[in-house]
């Protein structure tokens, strides 16, 4: 693979465990290098290798019970029908050695036999030599890169049924495709068994068999499959697949793309393409095609076909049909990679903004790699709320790839009792301008305020940018904010500086961590909170849902203002006076800043004390010194409630849990972990996430202990 961020990317995860993911779907069972398709081993092998989602091609016998085959008529290349006389001379086309020039042939389909009969076969890996002369020569032919291993002994033809019971006791999701018959319909001619009632009976069998609809992705080539379901069986429909081949014909894609429209309005919610008709490239690089924008812009999603090759990537033959459309910048097998980046993030990243996003490249005084960031605008995001962000393509790519734009639920924030009103207003504060102030008496871990950024840019851009440069893009950023939010913002602006944007975001944002690169966030109710050196207050940032939650650190009265610390609490007075003055542009005259000599100095010791305090935890933690971490994290709460400095209980419980974990007692890390548990809950779950956290601790740590046993 060429040398790259992706690259880089991808090597630190060599050593990381798999982990089964719906973005992996088995196609023919998972392992058909390896293990006859559709049959147990080869679910089994998919399930091993982290497919979330199993495929079943379906198709029926004489006898119309339906059976996993990839085709109905492949039975001669992937079973050992043919070298059963009986059965070979009930096949649509029964062997024919090779002869004269002319090659060995053969067509057996499912519905050729009876189920009884197909499970007296044996499946093989999909080959024949069409040299054969015997039948037994015909099985053969199997490719140099796969291997009969596996299939030596005999692997059974597996039901619907069966695949549905296996697949489900793996606790995977299920992706059946009904497949086109090869036969006309209705089969028998005259019967009823029409084209409806096989695509029902495939819904039928999994109704049976206790499965909800929201398990199962139905895929068919045939539109009218699709248009069935829709009407019959809207809630399988939902989440149903039409497999889009229209394209292929040289000069078709225009139409196919015009198509995308009507099969969103029919009902239709997913389409499957090939992969050369989802990208293209463009600058040298591999980027969506018009068919992925229009599919979104329509509102279907997508899921690719495979991701597969016809021939070697590096062999001059680019990959054969599967990478027509990228031919030109296919060269190495690594290039599969750069392709299923561009599937996986980019294409979802282009629909995701609003505007296309404006980058610039700029490369770091302290570094030779250029780097590309990117304003992205989406209008859409939380109903309509709007965020603008400027960051690194990987950082927007993170962002994506943990849904942080799905607009998940909001934790819970305090109301006023009765309303559905805030638990606080923003009211006008002596000296401060305009603050913050309970409605109603706040507790301790409550969350007061949860707040969506409005923007986010990188530290880097911040740094490295020039000035004019840096205030044109961050001004686009805030002017396409929807008229709610920016009006929110622009009523920040205190100050009568000349730049605008550097006097909104200067004093009013929040340093947050996104993939690990600091950024500054802006919040905009959550920005009228106010600075104390004695916070009653903090914040936490969400990743995840890209929102800041305000805490309550201990009760807040009515009519209290609600403050927070805007340097770290143990900051010396000196350093945080003058950063308060520098960066925030006002005296603190806080007690604490203003307070007599001795008790500044008193509480300027603890504090101190504290800082070192935590230091040492943390080192001796990383260095593995677990018993004396312990005993000076029980010091450091000590410390803590003298200074009335904010602790709380549950993360403390959390911290000790952790260090007697990694000091080996069990014992002692569930208790505390139990404790943190119960402390977290107590909070009136207002705080789900750590709740949560603190849950799966310790429910590994009871798993150990029974694992120990
Ligand atoms: C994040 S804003 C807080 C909301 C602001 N008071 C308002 O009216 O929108 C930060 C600004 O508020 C003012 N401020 C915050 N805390 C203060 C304090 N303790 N004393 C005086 N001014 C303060 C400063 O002007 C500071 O730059």
């Amino acid at each position: 693979m060429d040398d790259g961020p992706l690259k880089t990317k991808l090597a630190s995860c060599s050593e990381k465990e798999m982990k089964r993911s719906d973005f992996s779907i088995s196609h023919r069972g998972g392992g058909t290098l390896q293990f006859p398709e559709h049959t147990t081993s080869s679910i089994l092998a998919g399930a091993r290798m982290g497919a979330g989602i199993q495929e079943c091609d379906v198709t029926f016998t004489k006898d119309k019970k339906l059976v996993c085959r990839h085709a109905q008529c492949d039975l001669h290349t992937t079973t050992n029908v043919v070298n059963i006389p009986d059965l070979n001379a009930k096949c649509t086309v029964p062997f024919k050695p090779a002869a004269n020039g002319s090659a060995a042939t053969a067509k057996c389909c499912t519905s050729d036999f009876t189920l009884d009969e197909i499970k007296r076969l044996c499946a093989k890996m999909d080959s024949s030599n069409s040299a054969a002369t015997t039948p037994a020569q015909y099985l053969g032919g199997t490719p140099g890169y796969r291997t009969d291993l596996y299939a030596k002994t005999c692997n059974r033809v597996n039901t619907l049924r069966e695949y549905i019971e296996l697949v489900d006791g793996l606790g995977l999701k299920f992706t059946p495709e009904l497949k086109t018959p090869e036969v006309p319909m209705p089969f028998p001619a005259g019967s009823d068994y029409t084209q409806a009632k096989f695509a029902q009976q495939l819904i039928d069998e999994f109704k049976a068999a206790g499965i909800k609809p929201e398990r199962v992705f139905l895929q068919s080539f045939l539109y009218d499959d699709l248009l069935y379901w829709v009407k019959a069986e809207p809630s399988w429909a939902k989440q149903a697949v039409f497999l889009d081949e229209t394209a292929d014909v040289p000069g078709t894609m225009p139409q196919a793309v015009a198509n995308l429209k009507k099969y969103a309005q029919a009902g239709v919610k997913i389409i499957a393409p090939p992969l050369p008709y989802l990208v293209t490239v463009a600058n040298g690089k591999i980027v969506p095609s018009e068919y992925a924008l229009t599919a979104k812009k329509v509102g279907l999603k997508i899921i690719t076909w495979t991701l597969e090759r016809s021939g070697w990537l590096g062999d001059g033959s680019a990959g054969g049909y599967y990478y027509t459309s990228v031919a030109n910048v296919t060269n190495n097998e690594g290039d599969v990679y750069n392709l299923l980046h561009v599937l996986a993030h980019d294409s979802n990243d282009a629909m995701s903004w609003s505007l296309p996003p404006k980058c610039i490249t700029q490369t770091p005084k302290d570094s030779n790699t250029p780097r590309l960031d990117c304003l992205f605008i989406s209008t859409e995001f939380r109903n309509g709320h709007g965020m603008s962000m400027v960051t690194t393509t990987t950082t927007a790519a993170h962002l994506i790839g943990q849904e942080a734009f799905s607009d998940k639920p909001l934790p819970l924030a305090s109301r006023r009792r009765g309303s559905q009103e805030p638990a606080y207003e923003i009211v006008p504060v002596q000296g401060k301008g305009r603050g913050v102030v309970a409605t109603r008496r706040i507790r301790r871990g409550e969350i007061l305020l949860t707040d969506v950024a409005a923007l986010l840019v990188g530290i880097p851009f911040l740094a490295d940018t020039k000035p004019h440069h840096r205030r044109r893009l961050l001004k686009q950023a805030l002017s396409h904010l929807p008229w709610e939010t920016r009006e929110k913002v622009y009523s920040l602006h205190r100050s009568s500086s000349k730049y605008e944007v550097d006097a909104i975001l200067g004093p009013n944002s929040n340093t947050v961590m996104i993939a690990d690169q600091v950024h500054v966030g802006l919040f905009p109710e959550a920005a009228r909170i106010n600075h104390s050196c004695r916070p009653n207050a903090y914040f936490r940032f969400s990743e995840d849902r890209l929102t800041m939650e305000v805490v309550a650190y201990h009760v807040i009265e009515k009519g209290e203002e609600v403050v927070m610390s805007y340097v770290p609490v143990e900051t010396p007075t000196n350093e945080r006076k003058q950063y308060l003055n520098d960066h925030w542009g006002f005296a603190c005259s806080c007690s604490l800043c203003r307070g007599s000599e001795a008790n500044v100095n008193d509480s300027e010791s603890l504090k101190q004390k504290i800082k070192s305090l935590r230091e040492t935890i943390a080192n001796a933690k990383t260095e593995g010194y677990y018993r004396d971490a312990i005993i000076m994290t029980e010091e450091w709460l000590q410390f803590s409630e003298w200074d009335q400095a904010p602790v709380f209980m549950p993360e403390y419980h959390d911290t000790l849990a952790d260090l007697h974990y990694l000091n080996g007692d069990l014992v002692n890390a569930t208790r505390y972990a139990r404790m943190a548990v119960d402390g977290w809950a107590k909070l009136g779950s207002v705080d789900d996430q750590e709740l949560e956290k603190s849950r799966v601790f310790l429910g590994r740590l009871d798993k150990l202990r029974v694992q120990r046993k």
